[in-house]
């Protein structure tokens, strides 16, 4: 029996996102939270003839209790998203309080489960995470995931252009660092099978990598970011978590983790002298169960988006890690 939660459930992401769930055969029970609206979601997916039993729950009555409690999976979409002319960062000041409120309720009734985080700031939402959870005294690495698989999936489709591979989802791209402008590296080097980028090509594509959430951003004009694809992404990886758990083997995939907990993560925390990084991780019954070194065999461009990926990527975690360990104090009326 799998229960799933989706926290952020009546949003832009979070519908598509708990549909997937609904639709899905490797989910028994879905439970549904959000701020807003999602007795109404609930009561929707619920006339839809698939396995999973729904739920919609409300801060009041013990709402986040009821849905958190048995959850094997809980997925976060919960946040606001870009407009224009933002960066990611500038969502931290309200996402940063409403993740770490998220991730209490998740230490206290359901600290076994696996944690997926996809609200923004990334880079800085998932150390916030570890530092709650380590701070309740149940941080486990192997089972909290900042979700960059949006970025993988835009590198195969991107690349699709050069390629002209009918399916794209069939070439294998890693990508690393972080989930932000220039901490996204595509590693086309090492894409399966092999790509060759024209040199004319490449530095495009890796900027449409890097900056993809800004055209949606862009072409939503005010409307938000992100959600239709994001939800396809994110179920994409609590699909292939949920398999790899269940026993399947051989389920390799990029995501933002906290190395140091990882087996394999140390050596690649200490060349990049970054404790998170998203890099290619095995996954397994008990989640995150190694992580992959892919810094040995990149190419002299890729060595120095990584290089920039790193920097960025440095004063972010801190930013994260700090705002658990040193509390701003309360705003003043
Ligand atoms: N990781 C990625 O690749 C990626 C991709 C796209 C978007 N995002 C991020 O995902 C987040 C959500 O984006 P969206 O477009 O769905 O936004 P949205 O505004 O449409 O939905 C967010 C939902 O979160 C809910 N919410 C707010 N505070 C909450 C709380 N304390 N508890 C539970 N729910 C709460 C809101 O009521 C809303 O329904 C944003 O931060 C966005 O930047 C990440
Ligand atoms: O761009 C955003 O703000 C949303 C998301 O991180 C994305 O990559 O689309």
């Amino acid at each position: 029996m799998v229960k799933a939660v989706v926290l952020g459930a009546s949003g832009g992401i979070g519908q598509p996102l708990s549909l997937l769930c609904k639709a899905s055969p490797l989910i028994d029970e879905l439970a549904l939270y959000d701020v807003v609206n999602t007795p109404g979601v609930a009561a929707d997916l619920s006339h839809i003839s698939s396995i999973a039993k729904i739920s919609g729950y409300l801060p009041k009555d013990d709402g986040m209790k009821h849905a958190l409690t048995g959850a094997d999976i809980c997925i976060i979409p919960a946040g606001i998203p870009r407009k224009p002319g933002m960066t990611r960062d500038d969502l931290f000041k309200i996402n940063a309080g409403i993740v770490q409120g998220l991730i209490k309720g998740i230490a206290e009734f359901c600290p076994n489960s696996f944690i997926l985080v996809i609200s923004n700031p990334v880079n800085s939402t998932v150390p916030i995470a570890a530092e709650t959870l380590k701070q309740a005294g149940v941080f486990n690495p192997k089972k909290l995931f900042g979700v960059t698989t949006l970025d993988v999936v835009r590198a195969e489709t991107f690349v699709q252009d050069i390629t002209g591979e009918r399916d794209p989802s069939k070439t294998v791209i890693p990508v690393i660092g972080g989930h932000s402008g220039e901490t996204i590296v595509p590693l086309f080097s090492q894409a399966k099978p092999t790509v060759e980028i024209p040199q004319d090509k490449y530095d495009d594509l890796v900027h449409r990598v890097q900056f993809g959430g800004d055209e949606v951003v862009k072409a939503k004009d005010g409307a938000g970011s992100a959600t239709l694809s994001m939800a396809y992404a994110g179920f994409r990886f609590a699909e292939r978590l949920l398999k790899a758990s269940k026993g399947e083997s051989g389920i390799v995939e990029p995501t933002f983790v906290y190395l140091p907990g990882i087996d394999g993560g140390d050596a690649i925390a200490k060349e990049t002298g970054c404790d998170y990084f998203s890099v290619p991780v095995e996954l397994g019954q008990s989640g995150a169960e190694k992580a992959t070194n892919p810094l040995g065999n990149v190419t002299e461009k890729e060595k120095q988006l990584i290089e920039a990926a790193i920097k960025g990527l440095k004063g972010n975690i801190e930013k994260g890690v700090e705002f658990v360990k040193n509390p701003p104090p309360p705003a003043q009326k």
